[in-house]
């Protein structure tokens, strides 16, 4: 069998292959959700495999989770860890600031909880990921299910007087029934189609009784691995205020990922 990827999918295996330059023994890590992250959940487990690496992973869904136990790789609670000294996680879009929006998965209370409690958070991500302003992704909103159509109002009541195009929120759905995040919530998707002030949108949103948390991530994350579908990646690193270009093979022995999917 071929690891044979499309142009995208390389472009997230590279930039995850790459982050897991930032792990080094001994180390928590916050194990990231989606596709991207799922990369870099198989990656490590390759060096939990083959060299020996002693890593305890937290991951940000019981998906990632299962994930990880499969691969080898010793997982464990926030609670019993408390503290990271990494997380490495997708992004759905950054800017460059590298605030992001994140849960297009629906696992970004998780995720958030996560990389605030790390020394460092590191996003892989694919190069159209990278946006001028935040906001064509529609923004998630992790919210209370009791009352929640009474939350959307005052939700799309709110966005009249805050600084984004669209005002549209829309509860996601599993099929025909409302997606169920890890934590038993439901999520509304805001379609803001641009956000001029993510950080004081993100302060207003929490406010409002019955939202939990929002997908936007302001000052949480310190680099980003940018990949490219010819394999190459850009490194934004702006604790060390590096940016560095690398080629990353792809090798005949990464045919073991070749059955991966997320
Ligand atoms: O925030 C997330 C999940 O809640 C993901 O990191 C984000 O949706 C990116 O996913 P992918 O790597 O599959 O493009």
């Amino acid at each position: 069998m071929t690891f044979d990827l499309s142009p995208i999918d390389r472009a997230k295996f590279v930039a995850a292959r790459r982050s897991c330059n930032f792990v080094e023994n001994g180390m928590r890590i916050g194990l990231g959700s989606g596709s991207t992250a799922a990369w870099m959940v198989r990656c490590l487990g390759e060096r939990v495999r083959t060299e020996g690496l002693d890593i305890i992973g937290v991951p940000t869904s019981s998906r990632t989770a299962d994930l990880a136990r499969q691969l080898g790789i010793r997982v464990a609670s926030l609670d019993e860890v408390k503290w990271l000294d990494i997380t490495i996680d997708g992004a759905d879009e950054f800017d460059e600031n590298l605030n992001l929006i994140k849960g297009g998965g629906g696992a970004s209370l998780q995720e958030k909880i996560v990389a605030t409690a790390s020394d460092r958070m590191v996003v892989i991500a694919d190069v159209a990921k990278e946006v001028k302003a935040l906001g064509a992704f529609p923004l998630p909103l992790e919210t209370v299910p009791f009352g929640w159509q009474t939350t959307k109002a005052l939700v799309e009541e709110t966005l009249v007087n805050m600084d984004v195009l669209g005002r549209e929120a829309t509860l996601r759905m599993n099929d025909d029934v409302p997606f169920v995040t890890d934590e038993g919530n439901y999520i509304l998707d805001l379609h803001l189609k641009r956000i001029g002030n993510p950080r004081q949108l993100s302060l207003v949103l929490n406010q409002i009784p019955g939202i939990v948390e929002n997908g936007l991530f302001i000052d949480i994350c310190d680099a980003v691995v940018i990949g490219h579908g010819d394999g190459t990646v850009e490194v934004r690193d702006f604790n060390a205020g590096t940016v560095t270009e690398e080629q990353i093979d792809i090798l005949e022995s990464d045919n073991i990922f070749a059955d991966g999917d997320d």
